[in-house]
């Protein structure tokens, strides 16, 4: 099935899903058979050791790692070799652990290269989406700064709003919330709450559980390559398998 503008997409429908993914870096089997099931509005969790294979999740989520096997969908449709900006041309939309902005551009013109390129908004339509996005993620005051003037809060904001402005079905975080302090990040779950409460479908990656915890209704954990827990929050972080393999050495 393939979604187009206009399309109806109910909540609950399967919006990204995964099966059966395979990868490995040389010896080290960094997916290992790993199935992913997202569905339309859900705010899922992934925690996880050092190592487990988050990011390389993720990266195969987002096209930008192409698994050695198994297959990739959105909305249904194989997109297993397609690149990132074919996936974010059709909804799925990617925050990276360590900001990567255009260091010699404004904060609004990294988040017009977004709404330009990623949604594919033209022009004034293009600025005007531009200007919601700053606001929505509380960077309009700074629309005009330089983005290598940044501080790490802003750096994530923008990082996260360069994602919202591809005008994502699907955004997926990765360790938005490391190194900010309890003030920012609660600022930073506000704004995706906000995102997910308007029907965007939230995949997040994040060490700092109780901070995640205040966003998600589902949790994947995962551990050397596979998943070892999916469902609800608090029985996955009860789950006797994940205590041993996850909390014992959780960061916060
Ligand atoms: N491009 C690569 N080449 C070689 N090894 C890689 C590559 N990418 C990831 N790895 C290795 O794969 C393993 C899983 O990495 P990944 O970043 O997916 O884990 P993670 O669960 O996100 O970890 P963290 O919580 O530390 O970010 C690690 O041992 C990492 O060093």
């Amino acid at each position: 099935m393939t979604v187009f503008p206009g399309d109806t997409v109910f909540p609950g429908d399967t919006v990204l899903d995964g099966e059966h993914l395979h990868k490995r870096y040389g010896r080290l089997h960094v997916l290992d058979d790993v199935g992913f099931t997202a569905a339309d509005g859900e705010a899922i969790g992934i925690v996880g050791p050092n190592g487990a294979g988050k990011t390389t999740l993720l990266n195969v989520l987002a096209g930008s790692v192409t698994p050695d096997s198994g297959t990739v969908r959105l909305d249904g449709a194989d997109v297993t070799r397609s690149g990132p900006q074919i996936r974010c041309r059709r909804g799925v939309g990617r925050a990276h652990q360590i900001p990567r902005p255009f260091g010699g551009m404004t904060v609004l013109e990294n988040v017009l290269v977004g709404a330009t390129y990623g949604a594919g908004l033209r022009h004034r339509e293009a600025h005007r989406h531009s200007i919601e996005v700053l606001r929505r993620c509380e960077l309009l005051d700074l629309a005009n700064r330089r983005a290598d003037t940044l501080g790490l809060l802003h750096r994530k904001r923008l990082e996260m709003a360069r994602a919202v402005a591809t005008r994502p079905r699907v955004l997926l975080l990765d360790e938005i919330g490391a190194g900010l302090t309890d003030a920012e990040a609660a600022e930073l779950v506000a704004t995706i709450r906000e995102l997910n409460a308007g029907g965007v479908t939230v995949v997040w990656i994040e060490h700092i559980v109780h901070v995640l915890l205040q966003v998600v209704n589902r949790l994947i954990c995962m551990d050397a390559g596979r998943v070892i827990a999916d469902g609800e929050p608090s029985a996955v972080l009860s789950d006797a398998v994940v205590v041993d393999a996850y909390l014992g050495k959780a960061r916060s």
